[in-house]
């Protein structure tokens, strides 16, 4: 098999699994909670009134108690200022608690979230009866399809938190940019094309290798397989004529051609791709306008692909980010599904801004006229910053869907293919699945221009995503120290980091 030296790096998360007790909730809730009482109050009215007079301090006037003794609108309208919104949450939480004991917390603080910080909607939701509970908590338990609150809710941005240790199953394509910086598209092609697609990368899977790099001072390679593919023969020629693409320190060594379904697919793709990103930034993104360093508008373009396999239920990837090196800041990959459905999970591992001004992963471009051309140069204090530990959601990616990942998956979020327990093996593919990451590789960052390191090897370009006080940054460091080496010499690696720049559009500014 060929070596195939690459970006993944199997970091072991800890996963853990949140199961349900199906027993707990079935048939036992009404729609009670909603209903008025003589008192003109819904019960969820009244026990708000009633928790705020537990909590309320004396007070020395009894007007100030009055006012102490919050209406609706007021617990509302904390949640209009960070601070307000943290201990809103909590109250709303201990509210739905004191109505729904018997819900898990975590359970609770989703259909919150679901229903966007509403407790009546919410509570309405946990008293819906459940009767397909699995063993496993997914938010399609509490909505139907038609639910009139995820319809015409605006994606929020950035991204609410996802509980500490929960795992977030989502396998409605509706639902996933609510969870993730992310689109699905079920039956994205004709269904004649898809199989003629997967049984041409079957054909290919015997010219695959292993991702082989090094990590923490051990060689590892990676539990699938893949090969790298370009889309054109200009892309090829600058692979073999300029330096050569490089992952972990070590140039590619099976790089290969589209086969010809995936060209006649790529403007599908494409089409897709763009919609979909404008669709986001007319709807999600601050003032209508596209975060900072995105492609202009409708540019985006396939250049190259990953092609993974995994074979059998226990073929994985671990966490990772993807290497932004020929990829630039802020990109979007669009990921194609064949074969046997397996879970796809993202977990957020960035802190979140909570200054709208800070130039953040999840930051919008500045309106025209304001741009600035210091790419990420703010250093925040690291109390504008919002992080805690958060859970992961699993999206299950069904034969001849794709999943795109947008522009904030690859600095603040990483993301891993899980093992399985068990598969149900596809017509075609048998235990097999395909996948390809569809890419659009810059003009301006081919493997010519990439800078080298004082190892004299091109660098891998990473964005800062733990170091608070350097968030919204990147820098271009020394790959060496991740090759695969057959040797016993010393850890290589010269530590070179060099801050990377760039415009607004996202391509770089060498100095
Ligand atoms: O197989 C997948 O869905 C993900 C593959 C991936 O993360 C990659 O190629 O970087
Ligand atoms: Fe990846």
């Amino acid at each position: 098999m060929t070596r195939f030296h690459a970006t993944a790096r199997s970091v072991r998360g800890r996963i853990l699994v949140h199961h349900n007790d199906p027993q707990q909730h079935s048939g036992r809730f009404s729609t009670q909670f909603l209903a008025r009482s003589s008192d003109g109050m819904s019960r969820v009215e009244r026990r708000k009134r009633d928790f705020f007079s537990a909590f309320a301090k004396p007070q020395p006037t009894a007007k100030k108690q009055k006012q102490d003794i919050p209406t609706t609108t007021e617990v509302t309208d904390i949640k209009d200022t960070p601070d307000g919104e943290e201990e809103s949450t909590d109250f709303k939480l201990a509210l739905l608690s004191s109505l729904h004991p018997s819900l898990p917390h975590e359970d609770l603080l989703e259909l919150l979230l679901a229903a966007d910080g509403s407790v009546d909607a919410a509570s309405a939701l946990a008293a819906k009866p459940r009767s397909t509970i699995t063993t496993q908590s997914s938010l399609s338990t509490f909505l139907s399809p038609s639910s009139s609150i995820v319809s015409p809710r605006r994606i929020p941005f950035p991204l609410p938190p996802i509980p500490k240790f929960k795992t977030l199953h989502l396998s409605t394509p509706s639902q996933v940019p609510f969870h993730a910086p992310a689109t699905l598209h079920a039956s994205f092609l004709p269904a004649a094309t898809a199989t003629q697609l997967l049984t041409e990368c079957l054909a290919e899977v015997p010219a695959f290798g292993r991702y082989e790099f090094r990590l923490f001072e051990r060689n590892v390679s990676s539990p699938h397989t893949a090969a790298f593919y370009v889309a054109s023969k200009e892309m090829a020629a600058r692979h073999t004529s300029r330096g050569g693409y490089l992952y972990n320190g070590t140039t590619l060594e099976t790089v290969r051609l589209f086969t010809p379904t995936m060209t006649a697919v790529t403007p599908i793709v494409e089409r897709l791709v763009n919609d979909s990103i404008a669709e986001r930034v007319a709807s999600v993104y601050p003032g209508g306008r596209k975060l900072k360093y995105m492609l202009p508008e409708g540019k985006w373009r396939v250049t190259s692909a990953f092609m993974n396999c995994y074979d059998g239920a226990k073929q994985s990837v671990g966490w990772h980010s993807d290497q932004l090196t020929y990829l630039g800041p802020r990109t979007v990959i669009a990921s194609l599904s064949l074969g046997v459905e397996r879970e796809f999970r993202l977990r957020r591992v960035a802190p979140v801004t909570l200054d709208p001004d800070a130039e953040s992963p999840d930051t919008a471009s500045p309106p025209p006229g304001e741009e600035s051309t210091e790419g990420g140069q703010t250093d925040k204090p690291e109390e504008e910053w919002r992080w805690q530990p958060e859970g992961q959601v699993s999206i299950h990616l069904p034969h001849n869907s794709l999943l795109i990942m947008h522009a904030e998956c690859q600095e603040s979020w990483k993301h891993s293919v899980h093992p399985a327990n068990n598969i149900s093996p596809h017509p075609l593919a048998n235990n097999k699945r395909i996948n390809i990451t569809f890419r659009c590789y810059r003009d301006a960052l081919t493997p010519d221009k990439i800078p080298r390191c004082k190892c004299g090897v091109a660098c891998v370009l990473k964005a800062v995503q733990r170091v608070k006080e350097k968030m919204g940054r990147y820098f271009w460091g020394c790959q060496v120290g991740n090759q695969w080496r057959d040797d016993e010499k010393e850890e290589g690696g010269c530590g070179y980091l060099l801050w990377a720049k760039f415009d607004d559009d996202g391509d770089p500014i060498w100095e």
